[in-house]
């Protein structure tokens, strides 16, 4: 392991990860799965059973310090929580100004300027957030570009997140909390729903193991519907809504207790929480 006030030349393929927690594992995970070779990832974490996991799960190198694993990586991805990324920042940013990584940030919240600005300044950031179905190359990232990143940068940080799933690319930062609330949050809504129609399922007097297959494959079904099939998501609504039948009835249920509104007003929860993350933790 290099002392960390070494500076290598980077790597363009290297890539170092800080943090080792839910979201990095669904990216290196991701990568490794699709032939990212696990020795072009480094990975630093506090956490010895986190840093165990992700070298005996994936073959990555694994360092405690950040220092440590950035050293050769031309992309730091940030996926630590947005709380503790000043301070992460900062100790990072003699490294970031001496060899001018790609930072790709995967931080609810936090914007690009903190970011360039905790790291030192003129910084190419690449502020971004996925989800972790990248564990399964199911995922969907929207990324936004601060102006110094330029062509290669945006070509290394597509190839990053494109190998997990979908990517959107946004002109405008000021959409990434919805982004968060919409997508990156958007997997916990599902497995809500998951958790609830199971509940209802067992309450209605289903063996557990029968409702957890029949409402697992009902939104697996249901999912590639919505992917696959040309209709809209209303359309394939209405085509199992039988007029006076089981689902009008469970529908009208939904829409009489605000199942619009409620989600409306979810998303625009986690929104506003975005927002506050960045002005909590400057
Ligand atoms: N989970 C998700 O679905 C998604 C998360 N994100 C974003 O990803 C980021 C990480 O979230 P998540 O993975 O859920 O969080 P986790 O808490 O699971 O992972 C973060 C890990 O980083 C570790 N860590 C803390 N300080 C350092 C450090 N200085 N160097 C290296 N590692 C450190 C933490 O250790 P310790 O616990 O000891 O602090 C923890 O193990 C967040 O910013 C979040 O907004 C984005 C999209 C989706
Ligand atoms: O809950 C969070 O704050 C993070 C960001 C999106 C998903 N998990």
């Amino acid at each position: 392991m290099p002392p960390s006030s070494e500076i290598q030349a980077s790597n363009p393929e290297t890539i170092a990860f800080i943090g080792a927690g839910n979201m990095a594992r669904s990216l290196v995970g991701g990568l490794v799965a699709r032939d990212k070779p696990a020795a072009a990832i480094r990975v630093a974490e506090p956490v010895a059973e986190l840093r165990d996991a992700m070298q005996r799960d994936f073959g990555v190198a694994v360092f405690v310090e950040g220092a440590d694993a950035v050293a050769g990586a031309a992309t730091w991805v940030l996926a630590v929580k947005p709380q503790v990324l000043r301070s992460v920042c900062a100790a990072l940013a003699p490294l970031a100004q001496a060899s001018q990584p790609l930072v790709v940030s995967v931080a609810a919240g936090i914007t690009a300027a903190q970011l360039e600005r905790w790291l030192g300044g003129d910084v190419a950031v690449v502020r971004c957030m996925p989800n972790t179905p990248a564990l399964l190359g199911a995922g969907v990232t929207g990324l936004y570009a601060n102006p110094r990143v330029g062509a290669d940068g945006r070509r290394r940080a597509q190839a990053l997140l494109a190998a997990v799933g979908a990517t959107v690319w946004l002109d405008d930062e000021a959409r990434m909390d919805a982004v968060t609330a919409v997508s990156g949050s958007g997997p916990a809504y599902v497995f809500l729903l998951a958790e609830a129609m199971q509940a209802a399922a067992i309450a209605e007097g289903l063996p557990a193991e029968a409702a957890r297959t029949l409402v697992l494959q009902t939104i697996l079904g249901a999912a590639r519907m919505l992917t696959e099939d040309d209709a809209d998501a209303g359309e394939l609504r209405r085509r199992v809504t039988s007029p006076g039948g089981t689902t009008q009835a469970a529908i009208e249920a939904f829409e009489a207790g605000g199942l619009r509104e409620l989600v409306a007003d979810a998303i625009a929860a986690a929104t506003l929480r975005g927002r506050q993350l960045s002005a909590a933790n400057d």
